[in-house]
């Protein structure tokens, strides 16, 4: 990933947080929702509560290279896209392979332009993420998916679709940007599709709702089996984005981690879905008052078992987060990665700041308590960033954290909102 200006994050650990944090709007929510709205080929969609993180700047990017209008008011977190004239189908490598939802756009070139040439796609380097779920969805509905070598080693991949006709489409597994992007190639296809195990995710229901407002014709989000009757044009509408459970959640462990009180402005214990339970079980209480989840932990921190899953099960984007916290928990704490094969390599990071912890393929033994002193470490992915920013919270001494670039595609103002709860935190660059 080319990563631009170096991004550090410095923090002095041993504070207590306490005070109230707005979690920030979605960003696997509002990734598909931009992508959606270069479907709408008249008018101006709004797009409010938008997260200002990396991914979002990305996503500007890339909906300007294909020709849209997008401009993204930072002081409103509002973005503005008007889509009247797309003009090039070509998602080009240098921003589409900084940015897993780069691959979101595909189903509106289909749509608008009649093919896709994908360059190339991002993400973090979780293992294998395999797109065969999308190629053979779009397939079904009637693109063809062709793949030419370039230099270098990278497939260039062009997808080509004349009319998409309705079919029945299914995910292996329930994939959360695979079920929003066929939902999206079959909004706009000829007939009805049905997509059989479609992922349950809150952010694909908030999709959902954002392309009904826009007038497609979908039903059965959140049961599994989705069934979209295609309708001839979308409109531009406006929209609040979801709030980020993700974000929500490292605010909790931040809570737990630092034995501190906090109300997270915006965070649902429904959306944290397993994770709420687990977070209980190893001493945090919650109490949840209508938006405002107040969270403190108080007694000693009890070791946990996580198995990560599809929602509502433990969000695999929450399980590094919570690696760090169990470290401080009193016993041997045990985590089964099931969706990403590639998750854990913060348990190096973790140990260079005093954890002990084995791992063996997708399962890690942590053994606790041990206390976490600062250290020079460096973020492999987004997510191993933020269980970082966690164990310098707790740490003695120092934490600075390298390859910050990682946090800021997914967390906004991180040092802003963590200061203002009483931590000590810098971003710095070069
Ligand atoms: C932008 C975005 O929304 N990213 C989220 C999305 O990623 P993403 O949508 O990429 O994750 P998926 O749900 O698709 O992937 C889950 C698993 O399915 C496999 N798979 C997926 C698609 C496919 O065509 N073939 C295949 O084998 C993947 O390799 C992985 O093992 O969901 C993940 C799982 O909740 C989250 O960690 C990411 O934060
Ligand atoms: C894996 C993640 O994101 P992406 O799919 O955008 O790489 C994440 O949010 O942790």
């Amino acid at each position: 990933m080319t990563m631009g200006h170096e991004v550090r994050y410095r923090l002095s650990g041993g504070r207590r947080l306490h005070g109230t944090v707005f979690v920030q709007g979605a960003k696997n929510a509002v990734l598909p929702m931009i992508g959606a709205s270069l479907m709408a080929a008249t008018g101006r969609t709004v797009l409010r509560n938008v997260p200002i993180i990396e991914d979002v700047r990305r996503a500007v990017e890339l909906a300007q290279a294909v020709g849209a209008k997008a401009e993204l008011h930072e002081a409103e977190r509002t973005l503005v896209i008007d889509a009247s004239r797309l003009d090039s189908p070509v998602l080009p490598a240098d921003i589409a392979s900084r940015f897993r939802g780069s691959f979101l756009f595909v189903p509106a070139l289909l749509h608008r332009l009649g093919e896709a040439v994908i360059e190339g796609v991002g993400g973090c380097n979780l293992g294998s993420r395999n797109l065969d779920f999308h190629y053979n969805g779009f397939k079904r509905l009637g693109a063809t998916v062709t793949e030419q070598m370039a230099g270098g080693g990278n497939g260039i991949i062009h997808i080509k679709a004349g009319d998409l006709r309705g079919g029945t489409l299914y995910c292996d597994t329930p994939s959360h940007t695979g079920t929003e992007n066929l939902i999206m190639a079959a909004a706009l296809a000829k007939g009805r599709t049905l997509i059989k195990n479609a992922a349950l995710e809150p952010e694909v229901l908030d999709h959902i709702a954002l392309l009904q407002a826009m007038g497609a014709r979908i039903s059965g989000g959140g049961t599994g089996f989705i069934t979209v009757e295609g309708v001839d044009a979308l409109s531009a509408v406006e929209h609040t984005v979801m709030p980020d459970r993700i974000d929500a959640g490292v605010f909790v462990m931040a809570a737990a981690i630092t034995g501190g009180e906090l109300n997270l402005v915006g965070a649902s214990l429904e959306h944290l879905g397993v994770a709420a339970d687990k977070l209980e079980q190893m001493g945090v209480e919650f109490h949840q008052q209508g938006a405002v989840l107040q969270v403190r932990r108080e007694r000693p921190l009890r070791p946990i078992n996580v198995i990560t899953d599809e929602y509502p099960g433990f969000a695999t984007d929450l399980q590094s987060p919570i690696m760090a916290v169990s470290c401080l928990a009193d016993g041997q704490s045990y985590i089964y990665e099931r969706i990403f094969d590639g998750r854990f390599k913060l348990a190096g990071e973790l140990r260079k700041m005093g954890a002990d912890i084995e791992v063996n393929g997708n399962r890690a033994k942590v053994s606790g308590p041990r206390p976490l002193r600062g250290a020079q470490v460096q973020a492999h992915d987004l997510r191993c960033g933020s269980a970082l920013v966690l164990a310098g919270l707790a740490a003695e001494g120092e934490t600075v954290i390298s390859n910050g670039y990682y946090l800021d595609r997914g967390h906004a103002h991180t040092a802003e909102r963590l200061s203002q709860l009483g931590a000590e935190i810098v971003r710095e660059t070069d």
